[in-house]
């Protein structure tokens, strides 16, 4: 009998269909029974396939109607992952709600994160009530994470004369002193990888009655000679600065990923230098660049496969006949490795 293989649907924007959809990672699935095949987002999606999975980082109302419809008619056909699930992910506070509600026992680290408050207008962003629990310098982010440029412009602002060029809905978050290193922990399935990227420099005391406002975006993903400061980075080595121990990231990246109900994301965590032992978590991002993660075509593709062998799991079980919630039963058991209420919501992966 042929081998049954296994055809994933990407549907991703240029860019990230360039960066992620790599002729490595195309060979590596090939060789392993996994067809990634691209979704023409011009054509309606289900009149597309047969696919068995969709990956997929898109927006909107009209692409969440085509996902419906093609779950309602592939009722077994995996979405990685969900749109109610990702569309968290778009607000900087609901973003961060979630971690302020996960309890994790570590002897010796701490995580939270850092003091933030929401501006929805100019008049709140000169109440000075509304700025009782926090200290300058800040950062000013656009409250929408949705991808697009201007949700990643950001400020660090030192004073009150720089309110004034801000412009909400934003975010303001207590600016925390970590070293100019931070954290991405990518998520990818049960699979779990910290690495070390630039971050913004600390702010020196001097700096603070020096500058009223600094502009940026994207630093963690900015190319050397762009940086702000380069010479700092230059003084600073990122070799030199030690990973937060791998269990505690794995616990907070587990708990995370039960409690969003995704599999595919990553987060960043900064360091507080005042302490040490204490970190903090400050943007999570939906299917981030994993191209930039070392090893990643092995990891997606152990992810594929492992999809892939729940599904078949799952379809052997409603051939034998057996009552269609006892078979999700069994697979949602399957995919994972947490606990009992975990077991029965991760159906939704299928
Ligand atoms: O393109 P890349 O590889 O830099 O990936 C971006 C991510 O970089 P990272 O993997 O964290 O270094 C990036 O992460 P940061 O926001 O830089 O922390 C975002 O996830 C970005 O997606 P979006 O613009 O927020 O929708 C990601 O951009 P998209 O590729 O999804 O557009
Ligand atoms: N509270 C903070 N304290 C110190 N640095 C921060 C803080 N928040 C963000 N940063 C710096 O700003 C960068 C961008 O912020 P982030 O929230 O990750 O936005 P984006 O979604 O654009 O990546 C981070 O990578 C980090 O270098
Ligand atoms: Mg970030
Ligand atoms: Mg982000």
């Amino acid at each position: 009998m042929a081998e049954k293989r296994f055809s994933i649907g990407y549907a991703l924007a240029p860019k990230k269909q360039n960066s992620f959809i790599r002729d490595s990672l195309l060979t590596l699935a090939k060789s392993r029974g996994v067809d990634l095949i691209r979704v023409d987002t011009d054509r309606n999606l289900a009149d597309q396939g047969p696919f068995d999975c969709i990956l997929h980082k898109l927006y909107g109302y009209d692409w969440k109607q085509q996902l419906q419809q093609f779950k309602s008619h592939n009722p077994n056909a995996a979405i990685l992952d969900a749109p109610e699930s990702i569309e968290r992910l778009h607000n900087r506070i609901s973003m961060l709600q979630v971690v302020s509600e996960l309890k994790i026992e570590d002897p010796n680290e701490t995580f939270g994160i850092p003091k933030q408050i929401v501006i929805y207008d100019k008049e709140t962003l000169f109440d000075e009530q509304a700025w009782e629990t926090l200290k300058f310098p800040v950062i000013a982010k656009p409250l929408v994470a949705d991808g697009s440029a201007k949700s990643h412009k950001m400020a660090l602002v030192f004073n009150c004369d720089a309110l004034n060029k801000l412009k909400p809905p934003i975010v303001l978050q207590e600016f925390v002193n970590h070293g100019g290193v931070i954290f991405k922990v990518y998520v990818v399935g049960e699979h779990v990888q910290c690495v070390k990227r630039k971050s913004l420099p600390d702010v020196s005391e001097e700096k603070k009655s020096v500058e009223d406002l600094l502009s940026f975006s994207q630093v963690s993903n900015l190319a050397n000679h762009e940086m702000i400061d380069d010479k700092y980075y230059k003084l600073m080595h990122l070799d030199d600065t030690e990973m937060p121990p791998q269990s505690f990231i794995v616990d907070i990246a587990r708990g995370l990923r039960q409690a969003m109900k995704l599999n595919l994301f990553n987060f960043d965590v900064i360091r507080d230098s005042r302490y040490g032992n204490r970190y903090l978590i400050i943007d999570i991002n939906y299917f981030p660049g994993y191209a930039k993660m070392p090893g990643y075509e092995t990891v997606l593709t152990d992810f594929f496969c492992d999809i892939m062998y729940k599904k078949q799991q799952l379809e052997g079980e409603q051939e034998k006949g057996e009552s269609h919630h006892d078979v999700k039963k069994v697979v949602s058991n399957a995919c994972s490795d947490d606990g009992e209420t975990e077991k029965e919501e991760s159906v939704q992966d299928y």
